[in-house]
C-alpha cells in the first residue's frame, strides 16, 4: 500500500499504463496516463475515498456531484516553464512539464472514450509494412483515411516505445501547419538544414562542421558569403539523423525532389551507411494531386517545382507507393466518382452538367450556415468580420496566453520566435465572439461525434460554475489525456462560450493547449486559447485535411492547381454542398504528376497491389 502523500493527496487511476492503480504523487500517477488512449483519473484527499472509487463497479460520471468540491479552488492554471529539459521525450514536455493539468474531479462530463478506430485491410497492410520495419509511401484521394493511418501508425510506434523496442521515432512534416497538426515539427527544422538550398555536400559540412581545407575553398569561391564557423555544426540534428529509426514525413507533396535527394544523401553521409536514407524507415504520407510543392524564385520567376516522387532516389528508398482507395468522408458513390474524375483533372460533359446544378441554394433549418471557402485569406477574413459586424450583440474578447518553451538546444526561445512559431497555429492570437456567432472546433473532443470541424453557433457566455450547475458539457480535447477541464483561477473567474453544434451537443468552450514543438519533440511555444474560429468562411489551405457538412464553394478565384479538388472534396455529400462559378478550366490536375499515377496504377501495379493485400492481410492481429 502507498505511504501517506506529502500533500494529503491520492491519485487513483482507473484505467492508465499500470492498469488501475493508486499514487501518492502526480509525477508517478502523470508518467502513467500521460497520452495513454482513454486514461481514467481522479484525485482525493483520502485514502479511502480513492480505493472506493476504483472499486466501484459503476464507470458513470454522471454519478459524481454537480457541485464542484472543494478541490477545484485550487486547480493549477496553464502549465508553467520548469526548470529542468529532458532530451528527446516522448510526449513532448514543455521544460520538462507535461502540459497537462493535474487531476480533477469531473464536473458534468462525459468519460473519456478510447479512440477506436477499425482500420480497414488497406490501412491494416500499410501498418503491417511499418511494424515490419519496411519504408512505405502511401497516398490516396481526400478522405481515404491518410491522416487517420498516420495517427495510428505514429500510436503503434510510441506504445511500443513505453516498451523500449521500437527506437527513435521522428515525426515531421513540410509544413508548420501540417506538422503541428500531427505534433512533429517541419522537416526542415529537423533535419538541420536550414532551408536547405546549398548543394548536399554543403548541408553535410553544415551539419558536421567545416574542415579547414573546405572552409578556404568555400570562401575562395564566395568571398562575400557569411564566413563559416564550428557554430554551424548541430550536434543535436547530428544526434537525431543518427538515431532515428523511422523518420515520419507527412504531406510529402510540398517536398521538392532535388530536397528529396539531397536528404537522402545527407542521412547516408551523417549515418556512414550506404542503405537508402541510410537505412531510416521512412514513412511517408501525401497526396500529389492536392498540394505541389511551393514553386521556388529565380531572379523574381517562379521556377516549375519538381516533385518528391520524381528524386532519383526515391525509388529506391519507398518502393511502389501504396495507394488507398476506400473512400471515408463521402458515402455516396457518384460523389465519389465525381471527385475521383476531378482529381485526374478531366470532366466530362455530364460532370460538368452535375457540378453546374449544385449552384442551388442549400438551405437548413437550424440556423447554421454552410461555411464559405475562399482560396485567399483577405476573403476570408473580410467574410467573417463583416458577418460578425452584423450581429447585435456584446462581443466577448479572448486573447490567447502564449507561452515560449524552448528551442533543441534547450535555450529559451525569444518572444519573436514565439510569435512567429505560433503563427503555424490555427488557434488564433484574439478572437471576438457574439451569441448568434458561427464558429468551428479546431480539436477533436473525447465527445464522440465533435471533431475539428464541427460547427456550431454560439448561444451564451457562462462561467464554469454555471456550465457546473446547469450541467452543461465541458469541451474537453483528445489530446488532454486526463479527461478533465484544465481550469486555472483565470479560467473559473471568466465566462466563456457556450456553442450548440451541428449534432444537438452544447459544450463550454474552456481554452485548450496548442502546442508548437521543436525538433526534439519538446514543446518550443505553447498557445492556451478557446478551441474555436469563425466559421462563415475559411480558407482552402486551412481546411486542408478536414472534412466538413455544409459547404459553399466558389470556384470564381481559384488559381492553384488542385485548389479546387481541395475545396469541394471537403464536403460529405453533393445534398449539402452548393459550388458557384463552376468553370472546367479552374479543375486543373499537374500533367506530370497524372503521367506518374498513370504509370503506378497500371493493371500490373494494381495486380501487385491486390497480391500484397491479400498477403500482409492473412493472420494479422492487429487494433
Ligand atoms: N478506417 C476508418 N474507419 C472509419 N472512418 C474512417 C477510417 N479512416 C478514416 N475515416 C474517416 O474518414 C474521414 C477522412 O479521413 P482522413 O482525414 O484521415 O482522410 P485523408 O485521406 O487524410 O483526407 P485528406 O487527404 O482530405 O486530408 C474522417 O472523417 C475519418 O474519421
Amino acid at each position: 500500500m502507498p505511504k501517506s502523500p506529502k500533500k494529503g493527496k491520492w491519485y487513483a487511476v482507473r484505467h492508465g499504463r499500470e492498469g488501475a492503480k493508486i499514487y501518492d504523487n502526480w509525477g508517478e500517477a502523470e508518467i502513467n496516463i500521460t497520452r495513454f488512449p482513454g486514461a481514467v483519473h481522479k484525485s482525493f484527499r483520502s485514502l479511502k475515498d480513492a480505493e472506493d472509487w476504483l472499486t466501484s463497479r459503476s464507470m458513470s460520471i454522471k454519478k459524481e456531484p454537480k457541485e464542484p468540491s472543494p478541490e477545484i479552488q485550487e486547480l493549477p492554471g496553464p502549465p508553467m516553464p520548469g526548470p529542468s529539459k529532458p532530451r528527446n521525450p516522448t510526449p513532448a514536455t514543455m521544460n520538462g512539464v507535461h502540459p497537462q493539468p493535474a487531476p480533477q474531479p469531473a464536473v458534468g462530463l462525459n468519460a473519456p472514450q478510447p479512440s477506436q478506430v477499425q482500420l480497414s485491410p488497406e490501412q491494416r497492410h500499410v501498418l503491417e509494412m511499418v511494424k515490419r520495419g519496411k519504408s512505405v509511401f502511401f497516398t490516396g484521394s481526400a478522405g481515404t483515411g491518410k491522416s487517420v493511418l498516420l495517427r495510428e501508425i505514429i500510436k503503434f510506434c510510441r506504445n511500443s516505445n513505453d516498451y523500449g523496442d521500437w527506437g527513435r521515432l521522428s515525426i515531421t512534416a513540410s509544413t508548420g501547419i501540417a506538422s503541428v497538426n500531427i505534433g512533429g515539427s517541419t522537416l526542415h527544422s529537423w533535419a538541420g538544414i536550414g532551408l536547405g538550398k546549398e548543394s548536399k555536400e554543403k548541408l553535410v559540412y553544415k551539419l558536421l562542421g567545416y574542415k579547414k581545407e573546405e572552409r578556404e575553398q568555400e570562401e575562395k569561391e564566395n568571398p562575400d558569403a557569411p564566413k563559416r564557423t564550428d557554430d554551424m555544426n548541430s550536434g543535436f540534428a547530428v544526434d537525431r539523423w543518427r538515431t532515428t529509426r523511422t523518420l515520419i514525413i507527412d504531406e510529402i507533396s510540398m517536398i521538392d525532389g532535388h530536397l528529396f535527394d539531397k536528404l537522402e544523401y545527407v542521412a547516408r553521409a551523417v549515418r556512414k551507411n550506404s542503405a537508402p536514407f541510410g537505412g531510416i524507415q521512412l514513412v511517408l504520407s501525401g497526396d500529389f494531386l492536392q498540394l505541389p510543392p511551393v514553386p521556388e524564385q529565380v531572379n523574381g520567376a517562379p521556377v516549375p517545382p519538381s516533385f518528391a516522387f520524381e528524386a532519383e532516389s526515391w525509388e529506391q528508398c519507398v518502393g511502389r507507393p501504396v495507394f488507398l482507395t476506400k473512400v471515408f468522408r463521402q458515402k455516396d458513390q457518384t460523389f465519389v466518382d465525381i471527385l475521383n474524375s476531378m482529381r485526374f483533372g478531366h470532366l466530362e460533359a455530364v460532370t460538368v452538367q452535375k457540378f453546374r446544378q449544385l449552384s442551388r441554394t442549400v438551405r437548413y433549418n437550424d440556423g447554421i450556415e454552410p461555411t464559405d471557402l475562399f482560396p485567399t485569406r483577405r476573403e476570408v477574413e473580410m467574410c467573417n468580420h463583416n458577418r460578425l459586424k452584423s450581429i447585435n450583440s456584446t462581443p466577448h474578447e479572448y486573447k490567447a496566453t502564449d507561452r515560449p518553451g524552448r528551442d533543441e538546444k534547450g535555450n529559451d526561445i525569444s518572444l519573436e520566435k514565439m510569435n512567429r512559431l505560433l503563427e503555424r497555429l490555427v488557434a488564433p492570437k484574439t478572437i471576438t465572439l457574439k451569441v448568434g456567432a458561427q464558429v468551428m472546433l479546431i480539436k477533436n473532443m473525447i465527445q464522440g461525434k465533435l471533431v475539428n470541424g464541427s460547427v456550431g453557433k454560439v448561444v451564451d457566455f457562462i462561467t464554469p460554475l454555471e456550465a457546473a450547475q446547469r450541467g452543461t458539457k465541458f469541451a474537453i480535447s483528445e489530446s488532454n489525456c486526463s479527461g478533465m477541464p484544465p481550469m486555472g483561477r483565470e479560467v473559473k473567474m471568466e465566462k466563456w462560450p457556450v456553442v450548440q453544434f451541428q449534432s444537438g451537443d452544447v459544450l463550454l468552450c474552456i481554452p485548450d493547449t496548442f502546442e508548437v514543438n521543436n525538433p526534439e519533440g519538446e514543446i518550443e511555444a505553447m498557445r492556451c486559447q478557446v478551441p474555436l474560429i469563425l466559421a462563415w468562411a475559411l480558407s482552402i489551405h486551412k481546411s486542408q485535411g478536414q472534412t466538413l457538412d455544409r459547404v459553399r464553394v466558389n470556384l470564381g478565384r481559384i488559381f492553384e492547381k488542385g485548389q479546387a479538388y481541395v475545396a469541394l472534396s471537403r464536403a460529405t455529400s453533393m445534398e449539402r454542398l452548393q459550388v458557384l462559378n463552376f468553370d472546367a478550366a479552374k479543375v486543373m490536375a499537374h500533367p506530370r504528376v497524372m503521367a506518374w499515377m498513370k504509370e503506378q496504377t497500371g493493371q500490373q501495379a494494381r495486380d501487385q497491389i491486390d497480391e500484397d493485400i491479400e498477403f500482409w492481410s492473412e493472420d494479422i492481429d492487429i487494433l
